[in-house]
């Protein structure tokens, strides 16, 4: 080739080298949802420069909310997420919920455990908000510290809000698929009771608990009432249509679906869409799936379409349930089964003691408050989500029930 040749392959490649920094789309969080004008690199460079710009950006984390520090001396803030210089590793586990379940005092026993550091935030929302999910996933993994160069060091983190949004499980679903998932369902009328006294007391609910009770159950009994087949739309877009009562018939493991669900739900309705009218129960099903009964006061205290709409993108090993309450009885047995499900030792007796520093996420029940709830009319109101629930896993709920572990089976 001659010298002049030479110059017009070069200024060909500067060209087309130009040409792609300049416009290949950014895949950016993989989210395939961000197609604004940051698909072009330069924007998105710019986006950058003003997001990092908006956020806390340290590795001297100086909040305090996760109490004495672990081995490490790791503390993580509940809610205020800073961000590392640079990204860490993505999460091996997951506490997914449920709200009110215990889940700040759950994250803070585990980032006791010397094999695990904690995310600079509890609650990182990502896979629930939008506009953390818009940031991108190397935002999100500058929430972590960086554990995949140590064997056996781990990393999670702890939004209660995840196992109840559709959006969080088929995000996650993409993102982590071999994560593990921790969720602690608490007595339902408890749950209610404590999202009440604490929403109360922010004032984002006004008036008594029954008061409060009542105006949520006309509501959903008027949606049960005016249930019209023919409008029956997909709600849960995110599942491709399905509802969350579609889901619950076609569950993660057809044999399971027949033994679990064992009778209670009849054969006939195995392909069916939409609801018989006479059928309070699909109702109900079909109008916890509508967001405003699935995010209310109510809604977030019936775990059965929650874990199902899980048991649909994950397989039952990759899940752990405990009760609350048997937590609450026994925080150490109870940490060193799911340090077993996250295949790592028990936790130390010095580790233990930690526990008793560590921020429980206590609203500090006013008796007054929670006096005002009738619990056995809100038992009576859970009762047949229990009842579905108790046929999942095989277990009487929530009197009898422990935990669900069918990872050891
Ligand atoms: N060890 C122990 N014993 C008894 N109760 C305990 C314990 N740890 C957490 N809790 C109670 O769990 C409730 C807070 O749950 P969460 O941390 O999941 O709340 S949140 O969803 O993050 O807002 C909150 O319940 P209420 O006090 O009823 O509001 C905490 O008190």
């Amino acid at each position: 080739m001659t010298s002049g040749e030479w110059v017009v392959l070069a200024g060909i490649v500067i060209a087309v080298a130009l040409g792609t920094v300049l416009l290949t789309p950014i895949s950016g969080n993989g989210s395939g949802d961000n197609g604004d004008a940051g698909d072009v690199r330069g924007v998105s460079i710019m986006l950058d420069a003003q997001l990092v710009a908006d956020e806390h950006v340290d590795d001297e984390d100086t909040s305090v909310e996760g109490g004495t520090p672990n081995v490490y001396g790791d503390h993580f803030s509940t809610y205020h997420c800073r961000l590392n210089k640079r990204p860490g590793s993505l999460p091996s586990f997951m506490v997914i919920g449920v709200h009110k379940g215990g889940s700040t005092a759950l994250y803070g026993y585990l980032a006791k455990h010397g094999h695990i550091r904690p995310a600079k935030c509890k609650e990182t929302l990502f896979f629930e908000s939008q506009s953390r999910w818009k940031k991108g996933l190397d935002y999100y993994q500058r929430l972590f510290p960086k554990t995949n160069s140590t064997p056996g060091i781990i990393t999670g983190e702890g939004t209660p809000g995840y196992i109840r949004r559709p959006v969080a499980v088929v995000r996650i679903s993409e993102t982590v698929p071999h994560a593990k998932f921790i969720v602690s369902f608490r007595d339902p009328v408890e749950r209610f009771i404590s999202h009440f006294v604490g929403f109360n007391k922010k004032n984002r609910i006004i008036g008594t608990c029954m008061g409060h009770f009542s105006e949520l159950r006309e509501k959903l009994d008027a949606c049960v009432d005016n249930y019209k087949p023919e409008e029956h739309v997909p709600i849960l877009t995110d599942l491709n249509g399905e509802t969350a009562w579609d889901a619950l018939q076609r569950f993660a493991d057809p044999s399971m679906l027949a033994e679990t669900l064992n009778g209670k739900i009849a054969p006939s309705r195995a392909n069916q869409s939409t609801c018989n009218v006479h059928d309070a129960q699909c109702k109900r099903r079909y109008c916890f799936g509508i967001k405003e009964h699935m995010e209310s006061a109510i809604g977030r205290s019936v775990y059965v379409d929650q874990l199902v709409r899980w048991l649909r993108f994950f397989p039952p090993d990759q899940i752990l349930i405990i009760q609350s309450e048997a937590m609450y009885k026994d925080v150490p047995g109870t940490l060193n089964l799911v340090a077993q499900f996250l295949g790592l030792r028990p936790f130390t007796d010095d580790e233990i003691v930690s526990f008793s520093r560590t921020n429980t996420g206590s609203n500090h029940h006013g008796m007054q408050l929670s006096e005002t709830c009738d619990r056995p009319t809100l038992g009576q109101f859970f009762a047949p989500e229990n009842e579905l629930l108790e046929a999942v896993v095989k277990a009487q709920f929530p009197d009898a029930f422990a935990r669900w572990m069918p990872w050891q089976r």
